[in-house]
Order: C-alpha cells, then structure tokens, then sequence
C-alpha cells in the first residue's frame, strides 16, 4: 500500500474502475435562450461514453461554459432533455430531477473550473475532503469530521496528483497549477462517473498544462467521461480522443481530432482564428 502511495501522476492510484464504453449521458434537443431575444444553444444531440475524453470548442461566446454547466445542472435547460444512464438503462432525465435528485446527480457529474473554486482559508486536505460534502452532513463537514476512508482517498488523490506536501498549507498560498491539482482532487474526491472541466488550462503555464490535461487523460482511461472545455487545438489533438464544435449555438462537428479541418476550424473561430493554437 506504502508503495502505492507513492506512485505520481504517470501511475494512477486512486481507487479504479474497470475500462469501460457504455452510454453514460445522452443529450437531446438541448437548447438555451437567457432571453427570448438571446438563444445560446440550440439542437444540441450528443452520446458521452465511458472512457471518453472530449474537447468542447469554439469561439468566445459559443456557449461552452453553458452547455457543461447544463450537464451538471446548475445552468437550467430551457429545452430538450440529458438523459442519464443506470447499468446500461435510461435512469433520469437531468433537466427534470428535484433538489434531492440533483444533489446525487452532482456528485455523480463533478466540475472543475478555470478559477478552481477552492476555499482560499482553508488547507488543501480540507478542501479536497469538501469534494463528500454532497454525501457529508454539514455540520461534520464545519468541524472538519470526515471518516477514515475519506481522508485516505484525499491523501491518495493528493499524492497522485503530486501534491500531497501542501496537504496543510492554505489553497490561498498555492501556485495556479497547484490550485488546478487540487481542484480535480476533490471533484474526484465524490467519484463522479462524468468529470467537467470548463477550460481548466485556461490560466496555466505549459508545464501545468500538461500536468492537468495528463491527469484528465489518466481519470478518462479508467472509464470515467471527461468533457472539456478547451481554446487550444493543439491541446485537442494532443491529448482528446473526440472533439465537439460549437458555432453559433449549434453542434457543427463531432468526431475524432483528425477530422478538423482548417476549413472547419475557420468557420468554427471565424476571425478568432489567429488567437488559437492549431
Ligand atoms: N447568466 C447569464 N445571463 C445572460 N447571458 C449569459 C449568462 N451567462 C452567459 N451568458 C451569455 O451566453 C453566451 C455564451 O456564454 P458561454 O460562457 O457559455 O460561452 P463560452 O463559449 O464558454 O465562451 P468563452 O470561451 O469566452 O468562455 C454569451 O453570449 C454570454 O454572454
């Protein structure tokens, strides 16, 4: 177990599953409108699948950030339906789900974000413990009050993610790309099915880049559906095995990396061409 315990992030060891490419997600007629006048996404129809690691792409303002936190439900659908899947049969349609529901679904579909959303004050085991808090009560959650087993995962996790040294140090002293390390922790911390990663690498230097994206690929290898949120092509052929491209709200391609053309690309950025990497 010692042993284990010290491989890094080149030799995942948090607690696996078996490889899998079932349907975990299917996502039919999805659509957005903020106003009746402001339709973001519209006709949005996708499968996720075990084991995938998809890209989002497109311009500012495409709608990626609002379609992943569609998915995860804190963005409501203003039409269409995500179904989710249970042992292979349609469980729940995810824009229908009470607050109970939603609570469960949460952690089954976790999110990390651009600006991590850790607790600035409170140290980096506490904030990945966090990640149970769906399946914590609050108040043992307020006086730090987590089981055994949760604080072995968290330490786990931490020493997979290389970052298990600043376990004690405050989230508010550490670098971005340590904030980023911790923050996929504690999403894993919850062991979702589908992890959610709205630009992750948005603000990171290449070496944490590549940190975080070979985390994602290592967490995506062991069956769980990752879908990201990324502005750099690059990042898409390097590291995604499927990409989704969104123009003007709507899907306009959906396969593998090598399918993007600069034909493609072009009518994807439009004049934001130059701004990415490709
Ligand atoms: N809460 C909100 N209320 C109204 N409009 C919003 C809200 N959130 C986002 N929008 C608008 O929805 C559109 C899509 O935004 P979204 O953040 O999903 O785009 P994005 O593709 O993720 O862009 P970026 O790459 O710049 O992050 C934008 O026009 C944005 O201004």
């Amino acid at each position: 177990m010692a042993q284990a315990l010290l491989k890094t992030v080149t030799e995942p060891v948090y607690p696996l599953r078996p490889a899998a490419k079932h349907k975990v997600l299917s996502v039919r007629g999805l659509g957005k409108a903020w106003t009746p006048q402001q339709r973001v996404l519209d006709e949005i129809n996708f499968d996720l699948h075990a084991g995938e690691l998809v890209a989002v792409i497109g311009r500012s303002g495409a709608g990626k950030s609002t379609l992943l936190h569609m998915l995860n439900g804190t963005i409501a659908a203003s039409e269409g339906a995500i179904v989710n899947y249970r042992d292979g049969s349609e469980h729940q349609d995810v824009t229908r789900l009470s607050r109970g529901e939603m609570r469960q679904w949460r952690s089954e579909c976790g999110m990390i974000f651009q600006d991590f959303c850790l607790v600035p004050r409170l140290d980096v085991l506490t904030n990945v413990l966090l990640g149970r808090l769906s399946q914590t009560s609050t108040l043992k959650s307020f006086f730090k009050i987590f089981a055994d087993s949760d604080r072995a995962r968290a330490i786990e996790l931490l020493q997979w993610m290389n970052i298990l040294p600043q376990a004690l140090q405050r989230a508010e002293n550490l670098s971005g790309g340590q904030m980023q390390r911790v923050a996929i922790c504690r999403a894993l911390m919850q062991q979702p099915n589908i992890l959610l990663a709205d630009e992750p690498v948005a603000s990171l230097d290449p070496k944490n880049t590549r940190r975080i994206m070979a985390a994602l690929q290592q967490v995506s290898e062991q069956g769980i559906s990752v879908m990201v949120n990324l502005h750099s092509i690059e990042l898409v052929h390097n590291w995604c095995t499927r990409v989704i491209g969104i123009q003007q709200g709507r899907i306009i391609y959906d396969g593998a990396p090598s399918g993007l053309t600069e034909a493609l690309l072009q009518r994807l950025y439009g004049d934001e061409i130059n701004q990415i990497d490709h």
